[in-house]
């Protein structure tokens, strides 16, 4: 499927996603929500793919809903077959968590509300310095719990800082981001891609089973009710990389001193 509203580039093994509707900064469209469905969902299936770098086009990453479109539409923003915008939007963050691929937002200019929660969603997040993120909903007139901001930012900075952007809907700032743990890193914003790079790199290097196992394993380890249920989903998860030839290879290539040639599981 061609998408209209964000581009992807695919380079050796890793997608550039692109959102790509500059004139309104990226905001998410009734349109933008079908295809990110579409794309997501077919990660799930995609062994090619091992890795996935979300960024915007233009001044910014995201401006969270398409406000106009939204407005023209107040009540009825169906879907056919009665899907809800609201139940289809948290789709795509459900999808971007579960999807076995890495995701690496690259955030410049302002991500609000839902293009916010798509940085959270991400699994390693790089700021350019002129990152600023929000919980816009609550400026809107919505509750900020919303688009799995409740559940991803207090995990990301702690319930203390997670209550005061929800609450006030204040923009974080690149330096603070970093300061809080809610990115990896600050640069400017001309070396966000090469800096992506290095980590698609990194991410591209690993085995392709262990990759995904340890994207899985983590995430359900931070829902785990207990330290022995997130032992029992590693030790499911290792079983299943130690019997792949690839852990045979990686051990073989640290005794021969060389890199490893991982195949893809
Ligand atoms: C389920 C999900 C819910 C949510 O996501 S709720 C949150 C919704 N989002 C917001 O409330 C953010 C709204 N936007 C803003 O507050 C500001 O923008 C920014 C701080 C992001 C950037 O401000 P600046 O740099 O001054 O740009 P600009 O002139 O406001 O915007 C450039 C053009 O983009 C359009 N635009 C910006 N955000 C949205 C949006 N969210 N929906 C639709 N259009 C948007 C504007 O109107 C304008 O367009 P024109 O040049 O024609 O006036």
């Amino acid at each position: 499927m061609g998408y209209e509203t964000f581009t992807v580039e695919k380079r050796d093994g890793a997608d550039w996603v692109t959102l790509n509707r500059p004139e309104v900064l990226n905001a998410i469209s009734l349109q933008m929500v079908r295809e990110l469905n579409d794309y997501f969902g077919g990660l799930f299936h995609d062994r090619d793919t091992r890795v996935v770098v979300l960024r915007g086009a233009g001044k910014a990453f995201c401006a969270g809903l398409d406000i106009k479109e939204r407005a023209e539409n107040r009540d009825a923003i169906p879907f056919a077959g009665g899907f809800s915008f609201q139940g289809y939007l948290a789709d795509v963050y459900i999808k971007m968590r579960r999807c076995p691929q890495p995701i690496v937002s690259l955030v410049h200019g302002a991500a609000c509300g839902g293009g916010f929660s798509f940085v959270l969603a991400s699994d390693i997040r790089i700021a350019g310095e002129s990152a600023k993120m929000n919980a816009a909903f609550i400026k809107l007139g919505l509750s900020a719990c919303d688009m799995g901001c409740s559940y991803f930012l207090p995990r990301l900075v702690g319930t203390s800082v997670a209550s005061e952007l929800m609450l006030t809907g204040r923009f974080i700032h690149a330096p603070r981001a970093l300061a809080t743990g809610l990115v990896s890193e600050v640069v400017p914003d001309a070396d966000l891609d090469a800096t992506a790079q290095g980590y698609v790199d990194d991410l591209l290097a690993a085995s392709p089973m262990g990759l995904r196992m340890t994207k899985e394993g983590l995430n359900l380890a931070i829902d785990a009710p207990s330290l022995e249920a997130a032992m029992a989903i590693e030790n499911r998860n290792q079983l299943m990389t130690s019997a792949s030839p690839n852990f045979r290879e990686g051990m073989q290539a640290f005794l021969e001193k060389r890199k490893p040639n991982y195949v893809v599981e």
